[in-house]
């Protein structure tokens, strides 16, 4: 029986088996912990969008969601309805070395095209290593016997073949929410041949874009070792394969997406109306409101939109009497290095654009560093005349698609960076090259004068996409290849084959 406790599965057996069928596993868990005056504590589940789409399925089999609570030194395992949840806890070195180091300032900077430096750190990755460990020990006490495992994002890169190895029974899903590197890149990190390893004890592993997917099969070839297929990935179709010893690894771009038709209902509702008059009201009922909604992240290139802006108030192409900007930014990653340089460089750009431009009591940019409850951030959307979404890289940006599930008037304009994710989708945005100043001034001063039958055309276009793809599609569709590729299958041994380690190899592709 797959699964009995011999040696190949890591020592568990089947008596220590857990009883969800459904298992993710993701570095957050999907609560806000809620301290309130009373100082009871009150658990919340977060907002997200991937708690959306996987609600229905968690609920509708024994669900059960691995990861950590956010908080330091905690063995808090928050009692969700529904969803049988297992806290990792995390101590302050796991969180300092792992999360902030190995993850933040190693993983992220290098997956999106070396924006800053990458850090290198033996430490760091030694930690990365042990906390994936703990992940699959405990998603391999959660996961009943042949569960399908959904592993999320770039934090959990080594899991899939930890979790193989200890319970080769399983389904095993990988999905990566950034961008994955091309080769030229990828190459840095020290440990690329591990990383690539630890994908590859999946079944199927998801990226966004077909490009992402692409990638990862070049670098299985070429580091792994393995034969791969060659043509080209599609979306949600012609996956790639990796042949791992007798068993089968598919490889995809599933782009993800928002919960559209929610979205859709609340922005209709008359007190989001009512609030987004409100707040032009407020703004001393400028033409034109522009809005940018991000992570406090130089990735975002919030940097870039206010630059843009402030050449276009400087050259007269827009009026300062007139416009209004306002930047909404959560505080994120605060303890890392980079973060702090690029928020201090934000703050001083913000600074000399009211101190050139603005008139007393009226700002013409209004920054607000701190999270906006969900119905306030609603009516901003309704509001914006011109939403500005300028990433200098970003694996999708779910930002772009909110904005166009939230006009139903067909108002508003959507500025986009070709860079990220959601610019192949939306493809009737104004499009620019973040790196191309002059060309994101350009689509900004379209945006800003586009005729109202021009604007409409645009933004049914856009919500065509938005609507028809949700987030419930994206997990329906990934989902439902891994359990396509999982039943066809046909060696019952199909869990046990790993990627050994050293297996570079010279492919004269590169
Ligand atoms: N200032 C803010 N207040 C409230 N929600 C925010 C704020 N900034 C971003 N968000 C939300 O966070 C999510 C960001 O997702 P996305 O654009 O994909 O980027 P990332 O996941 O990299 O932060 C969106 O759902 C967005 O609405
Ligand atoms: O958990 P944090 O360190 O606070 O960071 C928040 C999340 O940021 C990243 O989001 C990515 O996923 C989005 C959805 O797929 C995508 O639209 C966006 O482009 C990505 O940047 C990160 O990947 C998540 O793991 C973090 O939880």
């Amino acid at each position: 029986m797959a699964g009995s406790g011999d040696e190949s599965n890591g020592g568990t057996t089947a008596d220590h088996f857990g009883d969800a069928e459904f298992v993710v596993v993701a570095n957050r868990l999907p609560v806000d912990k809620e301290v309130l005056p009373d100082g009871t504590v009150n658990w919340k589940r977060s907002p997200g969008g991937l708690v959306t789409a996987l609600e229905p399925i968690l609920r509708s089999q024994t669900g059960a969601w691995v990861g950590w609570s956010g908080i330091a030194d905690s063995d808090d395992n928050p009692d969700i309805e529904g969803i049988d949840i297992h806290a990792v806890p995390l101590s302050t070195r796991e969180i300092a070395e792992y999360y902030e180091g190995f993850s933040n300032a190693t993983l992220w900077p290098l997956y999106h095209d070396v924006l800053v430096k990458p850090e290198y750190h033996r430490q760091w990755w030694n930690t990365y290593v042990e906390v994936n460990r703990r992940f699959a020990e405990e998603t391999a006490k959660a996961a009943a016997e042949g569960a399908i495992v959904w592993i999320q994002d770039y934090q959990l890169q080594l899991v899939p073949k930890m979790l193989r190895m200890l319970r080769p029974d399983l389904k095993i899903g990988f999905f990566l929410h950034i961008p994955f590197p091309p080769v030229e890149l990828f190459m840095q990190l020290p440990w690329r041949t591990e990383i690539v390893e630890g994908l590859l004890g999946a079944d199927l592993i998801g990226f966004h874009l077909p490009g992402g997917a692409q990638n990862f099969l070049f670098l299985a070839r070429r580091l792994a070792g393995q034969a791969t297929s060659k043509g080209t990935v599609g979306v949600r179709s012609r996956f790639g394969v990796v042949q791992v010893g007798f068993r089968t690894v598919r490889v995809g771009a599933f782009p993800i997406s928002i919960d559209s038709g929610d979205l859709d209902t609340k922005a209709r509702s008359k007190e989001i109306r009512r609030r987004a008059a409100e707040i032009r009201k407020e703004l001393g009922n400028p033409k034109t409101i522009m809005l940018g909604v991000d992570r406090l992240d130089y990735t975002k290139g919030i940097d870039v939109r206010l630059e843009a802006l402030s050449e276009l108030l400087a050259e007269k192409r827009i009026d300062p009497d007139e416009t209004v900007m306002i930047q909404l930014a959560t505080p994120s990653r605060e303890r890392v290095d980079s973060y702090v340089r690029m928020r201090a460089g934000i703050e001083q750009l913000v600074g000399n654009i009211n101190g050139t431009y603005a008139s007393v009591g009226q700002p013409v940019v209004q920054y607000l560093h701190r999270p906006v409850p969900r119905d306030e951030l609603i009516a901003f959307f309704v509001a914006a005349d011109v939403m500005l979404v300028t990433p200098l890289r970003d694996g999708m940006n779910l930002v772009a698609k909110e904005y166009v599930a939230c006009r139903s008037d067909l108002g508003g304009a959507l500025v986009l960076s070709e860079f990220t994710g959601a610019a192949a989708e939306l493809r009737s945005a104004y499009q620019a090259n973040p790196y191309d100043l002059d060309g994101v001034k350009d689509a900004i001063e379209a945006a800003v004068q586009q005729t109202p039958e021009d604007g409409r055309k645009r933004m049914r276009a856009l919500r065509r996409q938005v609507l028809a793809h949700d987030v419930a599609k994206w997990a329906e569709s990934f989902l439902g290849t891994l359990a396509s590729v999982t039943e066809t299958a046909v060696d019952p041994n199909r869990g046990v084959h790993l990627v050994q380690g050293g297996a570079e190899s010279s492919d004269s592709d590169a």
